[in-house]
């Protein structure tokens, strides 16, 4: 964000993320039983779009992204960032991870010793890149927080904190962006502003967000809905309005449907 298209480190693959039937399988849960959290999910998001992920509880949400993000590996299939594989050597999945995905996550995990401006430029340290204070400080302003530069987390709202962990997503200019439920803790003007900078990140300058969320006004931001249930993939939406959606999400199967590919 905060540069134009075809800007910054190189140009990003036409396809931002590509997931082959995935699987996931967890070992058992309490009852010693395998739960299956994905099934098969197979999918194909291009470069410089935004699209949320819906379902209902336990369909397999956060589980579809912490397998994108790398952060858990699947089962089976094949994970594709940017044209680069994530489900191979795990050396090469971690520098992946650092240099081309960004991360939103609800419960905001910025570090509560270092500063706004220290926790924003920090992805850039941890890749090994040199930091560019003025690149972060440009950012922090951009999303409001030009003020807030020298503040420890502790001392901002949660629509600040929020919109800090959006900035420290950036800043490395990551091909992917993937958030989970990033307005979940928001009142609704703080979860505006935090969705239209996720929006403006694609728009204007071309990256790419997978946005996981519960609430059919989030979800309107994207550009397309996809629907998961049981673990698979049942349903999309383009262009979607908070209406249609809860109207498709009143909709979806409990249980085993054909799988669509996005
Ligand atoms: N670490 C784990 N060990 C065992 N089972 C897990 C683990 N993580 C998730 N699961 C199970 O996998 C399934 C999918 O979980 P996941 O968190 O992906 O769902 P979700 O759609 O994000 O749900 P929610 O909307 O409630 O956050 C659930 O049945 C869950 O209990």
């Amino acid at each position: 964000m905060f540069r134009s298209r075809g800007e910054g480190r190189g140009s990003h693959s036409a396809e931002a993320l590509r997931l082959v039937s995935v699987t996931k399988v967890y070992g058992s849960d309490a009852t010693g039983t395998e739960v299956t959290a994905l099934d098969g999910v197979s999918l194909s998001l291009p470069t410089g779009g935004f699209t949320a992920v819906m379902g209902p509880s336990g369909s397999g949400k956060s589980t579809l992204l912490t397998c994108a993000a790398g952060l858990d590996r699947p089962t089976g299939g094949l994970v594709v960032v940017d044209g680069c594989e994530l489900t191979g050597d795990e050396t090469a999945a971690t520098r992946l991870r650092r240099e081309r995905i960004g991360f939103v996550f609800q419960s905001c995990d910025l570090l509560p010793t270092l500063t706004v401006l220290e926790n924003v430029a920090l992805p850039a340290r941890l890749a090994g890149r040199r930091v560019d204070a003025s690149r972060a400080v440009d950012i922090l302003r951009r999303v409001g927080l030009g003020a807030r530069l020298d503040h420890l987390p502790s001392e901002l709202s949660g629509g600040q904190r929020q919109r800090a962990a959006v900035a420290r997503a950036l800043v490395t200019e990551p091909a992917l962006i993937l958030a989970d439920e990033p307005t979940g803790a928001l009142d609704t003007r703080s979860a505006r502003d935090v969705l239209g900078l996720l929006r403006r990140a694609v728009d204007e300058y071309g990256r790419t967000v997978v946005m996981v969320t519960h609430d059919p006004v989030a979800a309107s931001f994207a550009d397309e809905v996809l629907f998961l249930a049981d673990g698979r993939l049942v349903d999309r939406l383009p262009e979607p309005t908070p209406g249609a959606v809860a109207e498709r999400l009143a909709r979806l199967p409990e249980r085993s449907r054909e799988p669509v590919a996005a």
